[in-house]
């Protein structure tokens, strides 16, 4: 019998930190324009805790979908500051998360959840602030029986996660920054802020050069007025 489908593997890398904590303050559009827009979930994840922010190692799971045997071992190995990131099929019909599960993993420091999937009790999320993103919420619960794989290459709303790619999540989705880049793209995305600010400061003052966007349209051969 061959294991591939149904393994468990350590986490052996993870991003520094003090650059998971940068991204606790870097939204997260920022991140992905400077991966040229092509790394990041697409729309659907929806954040249950009110702060909406989460930072952390990617911590990944694959499960068979509405089964959730796989999460349940990753909550008893992901070490804090863990995000649990977990690549179940986008299956709904069944919730792979709940709340003695997040009970659970906020005793044990973890971060927070990346659910490609549905939860349920999803009140505890919000009233107990503890980070989850997933793609709806249904009462019906999972199977225990497997298979599945514990930190793998794994894709969530068609983005590519790799164990130990830093992870950060808001209010406008969720990417995954590749461990080797993750220095450099979160100092471009520092000075993509500090120019943003700028940016809206010329807005204040009505001083910021439009020009761009009749020279755009001209370009193109555009008629205008
Ligand atoms: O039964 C489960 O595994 C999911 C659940 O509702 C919980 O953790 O509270
Ligand atoms: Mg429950």
């Amino acid at each position: 019998m061959v294991n591939y489908g149904f393994r468990v593997l350590p986490l052996t890398r993870r991003p520094d930190s003090s650059l998971i904590q940068q991204c606790m303050s870097i939204a997260t559009p920022l991140l992905s324009d400077n991966m040229h827009r092509v790394q990041g979930t697409i729309a659907g994840f929806v954040p249950y805790h009110r702060s909406a922010k989460l930072a952390g190692a990617a911590f990944t799971v694959r499960t068979r979908p509405g089964d959730n045997l796989m999460v349940h071992k990753a909550i008893d190995m992901a070490e804090p500051g863990d995000v649990i990131v977990v690549d179940a099929c986008g299956e709904l019909s069944q919730a792979i998360l709940g709340e003695i599960m997040l009970r659970l993993a906020e005793k044990r420091g973890i971060a927070g959840f990346v659910i490609d999937g549905a939860i349920r009790d999803s009140a505890a999320f919000r009233e107990r602030d503890y980070p989850c993103f997933a793609r709806g919420t249904t009462h019906r619960g999972p199977y225990k029986e497997g298979p599945g794989e514990i930190n793998v290459p794994v894709t969530i709303g068609r983005m590519p996660v790799m164990p130990g790619d830093l992870i950060v999540g808001d209010e406008d989705g969720i990417v995954a920054i590749p461990l080797d880049y993750a220095a450099e793209v979160v100092q471009a995305a520092q000075r993509q802020l500090a120019r943003e600010q700028r940016t809206f400061e010329e807005i204040a003052e009505g001083s910021l050069d439009r020009s761009w966007v009749d020279e755009a349209l001209k370009r193109k051969g555009c008629e205008l007025p």
